[in-house]
């Protein structure tokens, strides 16, 4: 099976259908990110946590951003309602829930220990919670479901460090890690020592990098922490030479686009580089990062970038593939999604 494909005629009215059915995975969604302000309000009730807000449509009306910044204070500010692992359970299944109904066959989630672990909330609680629910998945829905740790870059390596550790007896319930956070100031080498010491240990290799910071943090992030994925990654159009080492090396890009408008790093989404990656032959997937405060899960990722950019069917098929391609899942398993996704264009 190979990404040549050439996909039918399909007529562009057809295209939302097209592309909410189509099998596809999700490699770039921070499960803290799915935690809707319906869900918020319930758990601050369940734990009786204060949030300095009336009701779900005041929070709701809070979410306007014009930064990165400006999203992590008030992300991290939702994430305070979560303390036990039933709360990080109900989390995660609630997005797994939603991922499924969109027709995600695979998907590899993000969660930040730091955020709990810095208010008291212990590991353990975190990762079983979270694990509990991706098991539980499988069982439910065929939604194949793994946890990648994220270190914060805006705190130091030492408390990275210091994390690893603490989730290493839990080693077997999460495939790798990741970098997120504030992006600007903190660049990928910070992170040299415990990013080598994660890859000595087996662990899968992702980081954010070129969501706002420029493209020097895309190479850092691929010769000094030696990541396999870059999340977002949208300012590499900036630097050729790093186009041509993005496409020759197959590394792929996780591209999240209604996150990209709401952040402002493409104000206008009919602006969005989602196409020029893909015809520069880079391994370009759609995710939806936090879709509670983006406005959209993954299909909405997909149906509104393809009305505002003019993509097509066989991009969309060329993105679905690449989601396969770039996730961590094995190689045979690659191949029955593959499979699966070119039969599903063929009879659609
Ligand atoms: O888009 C993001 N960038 C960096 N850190 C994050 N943490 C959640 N979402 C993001
Ligand atoms: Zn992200």
């Amino acid at each position: 099976m190979t990404t040549s494909f050439t996909v039918p005629a399909i007529a562009a009215e057809r295209l939302p259908e097209l592309l909410r059915g189509m099998p596809k995975a999700e490699l770039h969604i921070h499960i803290e990110g799915s935690l809707e302000p319906e869900l918020i309000f319930a758990l601050a009730q369940r734990n009786r946590v204060a949030i300095p807000y009336a009701s779900v449509e005041e929070l709701r009306s809070a979410y306007a951003f014009s930064n990165l910044q400006s999203f992590l204070d008030i992300y991290y500010a939702g994430a305070s309602v979560l303390l036990t692992e039933q709360d990080f359970y109900d989390m995660a299944h609630a997005y797994l829930a939603r991922a499924a109904t969109d027709n995600v066959a695979h998907t590899e989630i993000f969660f930040d220990p730091q955020t709990h672990t810095a208010r008291g909330v212990a590991i353990d609680t975190v990762i079983n919670g979270l694990h509990r629910a991706c098991v539980d998945a499988q069982k439910q829905w065929g939604l194949s479901a793994v946890l990648i740790l994220c270190f914060l870059r805006h705190l130091s390596e030492e408390d990275a460090f210091a994390t690893l550790e603490q989730a290493l007896p839990l080693r077997d319930k999460f495939i790798g890690v990741g970098l997120d956070s504030s992006e600007l100031g903190h660049p990928p080498e910070k992170f040299a020592k415990v990013f080598a010491k994660c890859r000595s240990l087996g662990l899968r290799l992702v980081a954010h990098a070129g969501e706002e910071g420029p493209p020097a943090y895309i190479w850092s992030a691929l010769d000094v922490l030696k990541v396999e994925r870059i999340d977002h990654g949208v300012q590499s159009v900036h630097d050729a030479l790093l186009m041509q080492r993005l496409a020759q090396d197959r590394i792929p890009l996780t591209v999240c686009p209604l996150s990209n408008q709401k952040l402002r790093v493409f104000p206008d989404l009919a602006d969005h580089n989602l196409g020029a990656l893909l015809d520069a032959g880079l391994v370009a997937t759609v995710n939806s990062d936090d879709p509670a405060y983006f406005g959209g899960y993954i299909n909405e990722n997909f149906t509104q970038t393809f009305a505002a950019t003019g993509l097509t069917a066989q991009h969309a098929y060329q993105l679905a593939y690449n989601s396969f391609e770039g996730s961590f899942i094995e190689a045979s398993q690659k191949r029955v999604f593959q499979d699966r996704l070119q039969e599903y264009f063929a009879r659609f």
